[in-house]
């Protein structure tokens, strides 16, 4: 007889699943690919060998205990570990087709398509709203002041905070709320067409509110863009992401679609995490 397979409790259930084939059934070509990372701090190694897709307008949650490797291996998709004196990754990682660490890839050029958003809102203090918004197509050369008008008002949107700040486009984002700010943060990734939006813990300095809109907002960004996410609260991950990977010491455990991952995971580590005996 065969077995079927382990249903465990999980108190939220994920909506959606991530597409791998298209209705012709033709396989995608993922966004973002690594292969065998591994990611080092000097003599430690934080990350070993994670071999991982992520498919075009998803919602990639990156789960796991404090230390396990989520931010280390987050900041390697955008090279950030360029700037870490000491850390070095090896291994590829491969967006839209282009391994991002092979030799002459222009790490600046390239940061312009993985966009970022951190834990804690960190618009640029002494600069309006709006210049916080055009910020990144000012530094690219743009200047005609209607564009920017256009892509301002056409960020925020996307950010769903252009109804709260239309009216004060001109005044310093630092006046803005928590909430406010990170969407702002949000709404200055979106000015430059990001093919891909990485958010560290996004809405983990925001009340309940401003998390919820967040959580909706990433549903709507994916007709425009893909995020992967790190979040220490499964109960977010289980709501927002459409694949959800499992990190443990290091060690990418289980990949797969999100209700998969949840409902019935393949490895008892990640039954004992999502069930939430340890954490
Ligand atoms: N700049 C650094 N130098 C040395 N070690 C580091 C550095 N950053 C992270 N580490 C170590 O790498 C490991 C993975 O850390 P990382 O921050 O990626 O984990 P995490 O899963 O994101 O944790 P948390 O959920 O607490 O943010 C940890 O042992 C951490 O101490």
């Amino acid at each position: 007889m065969q077995e079927s397979p382990k249903q465990f409790h999980a108190p939220f259930l994920p909506q959606t699943t991530s597409p791998q084939t298209t209705s012709q059934g033709a396989r995608v070509t993922p966004i973002l690919s690594a292969k065998n990372v591994n990611i080092f701090y000097g003599d430690k190694q934080a990350v070993q060998n994670v071999n991982l897709d992520v498919q075009r307008g998803t919602v990639n949650a990156l789960i796991g205990p404090s230390g396990c490797g989520k931010t280390t291996f987050l900041r390697a998709i955008n090279r950030m570990h360029d700037l870490t004196p000491g850390a070095r990754v090896s291994g590829q990682i491969v967006l839209d087709g282009q391994d991002i660490y092979a030799a002459g890839v222009d790490a600046v050029a390239m940061r312009r398509r993985v966009g970022m958003v951190f834990q804690k809102p960190n618009p640029f203090p002494t600069m309006s709203v709006f210049d916080n918004v055009v910020a990144g197509l000012k530094l690219s050369g743009m200047r005609n002041k209607d564009q920017l008008m256009a892509v301002a008002e056409r960020s925020l949107k996307g950010a769903a905070l252009w109804d709260e700040v239309k009216d004060r486009l001109n005044t310093p984002a630092t006046g803005l709320s928590g909430g406010q700010q990170q969407r702002l943060c949000i709404a200055r990734a979106l000015a430059v067409e990001p093919d891909l939006l990485l958010m560290d813990e996004p809405t983990s300095a925001l009340d309940p509110s401003s998390t919820a809109r967040i959580e909706e907002l990433m549903t709507d960004l994916k007709k425009v863009t893909t995020i992967v996410i790190v979040t220490h609260n499964m109960h977010q991950a289980a709501r927002v992401s459409d694949t959800t990977s499992f990190f443990l010491v290091g060690d990418l455990v289980e990949h797969g679609p999100t209700a998969q991952v949840f409902q019935t995971p393949r490895d008892e580590r990640t039954e004992a995490y999502v069930t939430g005996r340890f954490g």
